[in-house]
């Protein structure tokens, strides 16, 4: 029953054929079931873009991992240590929800379902996270999260990462973890999270891959304790020289 709810929620999303087809023409196939029309979007602010000042944006990297897998905890150890500004996309898309707007009330019901939030949206405001620091290094945490996001990021943006850090994890430490995260959060729930695992599997791999081939991803090991863990993070980025 649920691998059957799951396979209809993968084959709805998007970003499971993005590649081959519009991104536009795909969004309405990410709305939950239930929901109405998606709030207006201004397309024309999406090509407002990063793209030409190159030169001067900070360097980016983009954290990944599964749900649970500790991209927050070692980000914010990271942005302490390294003088990285933290733009939590996940962060970013409750900060919508609490604002109460209709936008929020969507963005909700995508959350609680453990599906993707259409790129317009999630690119625009990590986008303007960017924009809006005056940091040099920004970590980019929990996006992209499928190929279809990282198509639009840089697409929209005119950019690619500077670096991808991969957080591995074993999924019945990841399930663990999320069941005593205790932050009252909607998709910390066993039916959300695996709902979660799936998606993660199909759809954020592939984005790890793709940077993995280009030479960009670095796999860090995210079993043992938060400090053996940012021990492999710090030899890293020390290693950077930034
Ligand atoms: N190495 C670790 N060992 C045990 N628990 C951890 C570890 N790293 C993080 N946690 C805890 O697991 C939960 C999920 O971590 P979090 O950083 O929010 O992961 P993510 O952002 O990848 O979902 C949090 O409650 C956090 O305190
Ligand atoms: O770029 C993003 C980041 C997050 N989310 C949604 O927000 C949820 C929570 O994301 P977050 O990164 O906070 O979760 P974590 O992986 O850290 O537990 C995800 O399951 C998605 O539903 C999304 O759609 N796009
Ligand atoms: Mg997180």
């Amino acid at each position: 029953m649920l691998r059957r709810r799951l396979s209809s929620l993968l084959l709805r999303s998007p970003c499971s054929s993005a590649v081959a087809s519009s991104i536009q023409q795909q969004h309405h196939l990410i709305l939950p079931t239930h929901a109405e029309k998606p709030p207006a979007l201004n397309l024309l602010r999406l090509f407002t873009s990063l793209a030409g000042t190159d030169g001067d944006r900070p360097f980016i990297a983009f954290v990944l991992g599964g749900p649970g897998s500790g991209k927050g905890t070692q980000c914010s150890r990271i942005a302490s240590d390294f003088g990285f500004s933290h733009v939590s996309a996940g962060d970013l898309l409750r900060n919508e929800i609490s604002a109460g707007t209709d936008q929020g009330e969507w963005i909700l019901e995508i959350i609680r379902e453990g599906r993707i939030v259409p790129s317009e949206i999630t690119v625009e405001l990590v986008r303007k996270a960017i924009e809006s620091s005056t940091a040099k290094r920004v970590l980019i945490d929990g996006f992209p999260r499928c190929e279809e996001n990282r198509i639009a990021f840089e697409k929209i943006t005119g950019t690619e990462p500077d670096l991808v850090l991969f957080f591995d994890c074993p999924e019945d430490e990841m399930v663990k973890r999320l069941l005593s995260r205790n932050q009252g959060r909607v998709d910390d729930n066993i039916e959300t999270i695996k709902k979660r695992l799936k998606v993660f599997e199909s759809l954020n791999l592939p984005v790890v891959e793709y940077y993995s081939s280009r030479g960009k991803a670095h796999k860090i090991n995210a079993t043992g304790t938060e400090d053996e863990i940012f021990e492999a993070v710090r030899k890293l980025f020390s290693s950077l020289r930034l």
